[in-house]
């Protein structure tokens, strides 16, 4: 199985897809110092004066960005797909928020395992807060979790089609911000190396669950440049995702906003962000949760899609 689960305090990580990173713990300034550089030199290696000044676009081209280019990576849970007019949008970034156990989770590791099993690319799944499950992606790609039984999860030499799902899916721990640069910039220099090389399997899908775990302990108090990592994050992710027409998607935890009340752990300065977002409400002792468009490039919001969570 080519996922891996490396830690983020140190060391070497090696991930499939000739994705490697490497870093010996420093102090927090000198590490997004270095993880800064390193993005200016990759930049200043790959690109033109005209990207890295960015330019102004007039209405025809944004048009043609907005119709032609782009295409839709399927989800795999059908309601979904529908609310979005084919699923998660290529050089897009789609965000997901909801209190617990509304469902975030499973619509990543379906969109996950759907993109791997019909072969569409490489799926990299950046996991917070160790919610990959392999046994999950195995009751999503065979419809039921009976063969695993009581004894949990065994994956059998007969599981040819599962594990060529899983092969497809690079999972990486990522504990704290300073990993997430550094997984980013080695995705980066991955995807480059693909476009130079013409290669053939190149991640299609970023999946970051949860990147609010990541992002909302810096924000305020303790870390004065909180704000302006999150904005870095940010710009990295759509980045990415124009340049590479990578379909991005994001979890976004809900926290308490008093009176019983509940609202996005990532808030006002983040929810320009993503092209899409979506809100997740579960009925009361029901597994059926109700996605609710907030936001979205081309469709109306307030539409809204019924799909099942396990109980
Ligand atoms: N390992 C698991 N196997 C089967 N079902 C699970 C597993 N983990 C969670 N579930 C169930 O799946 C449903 C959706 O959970 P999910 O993990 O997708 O929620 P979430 O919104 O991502 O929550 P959180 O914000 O806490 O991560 C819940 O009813 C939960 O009980």
């Amino acid at each position: 199985m080519a996922a891996t689960r490396g830690g983020s305090g140190g060391g070497a990580t090696t991930s499939g897809c000739g994705l490697k990173r490497r870093y010996a713990p420093q102090d927090h300034e000198d590490r997004i110092l270095r993880t800064l550089l390193l993005w200016d030199m990759t930049n200043e290696d790959q690109h033109s004066t005209e990207d890295q000044c960015g330019r102004f676009w007039n209405g025809v081209e944004l048009l043609k960005d907005a119709t032609e280019k782009k295409h839709s990576l399927p989800t795999g849970l059908e309601s979904i797909d529908t609310l979005l007019g084919g699923g998660l949008r290529q050089g897009q970034l789609t965000e997901i928020t909801g209190p617990s156990s509304y469902g975030k989770t499973q619509i990543c590791l379906h969109s996950a395992s759907n993109v791997a099993a019909k072969q569409m690319g490489v799926v990299m799944y950046l996991d917070t807060s160790n919610s990959f499950s392999p046994s999950r992606v195995a009751t999503i790609i065979y419809g039921t979790s009976d063969q695993f039984g009581q004894r949990g999860f065994e994956l059998q030499p007969k599981d040819a089609r599962f594990k060529s799902v899983m092969r497809s899916i690079i999972c990486e721990s990522v504990f704290d911000i300073f990993a997430l640069f550094e997984v980013l910039h080695q995705l980066e220099v991955s995807l480059l190396n693909d476009k130079v090389n013409n290669g053939g399997s190149k991640v299609c899908l970023l999946i970051i669950d949860s990147i609010s775990s990541l992002l909302a302990p810096i924000i305020g108090g303790k870390y004065p440049q909180g704000r302006s990592m999150m904005i870095s994050v940010a710009m990295i992710l759509k980045k990415l995702a124009d340049e590479h027409n990578l379909s991005v998607l994001v979890t976004n935890h809900m926290v308490s906003a008093g009176n019983g009340a509940v609202k996005p752990a990532l808030g006002e300065s983040w929810k320009a962000v993503p092209h899409v977002r979506l809100v997740i409400s579960r009925e009361c002792e029901s597994n059926i949760c109700t996605a609710t468009v907030l936001k979205h490039t081309l469709l109306a919001s307030g539409r809204t899609a019924k799909f099942v969570v396990p109980s």
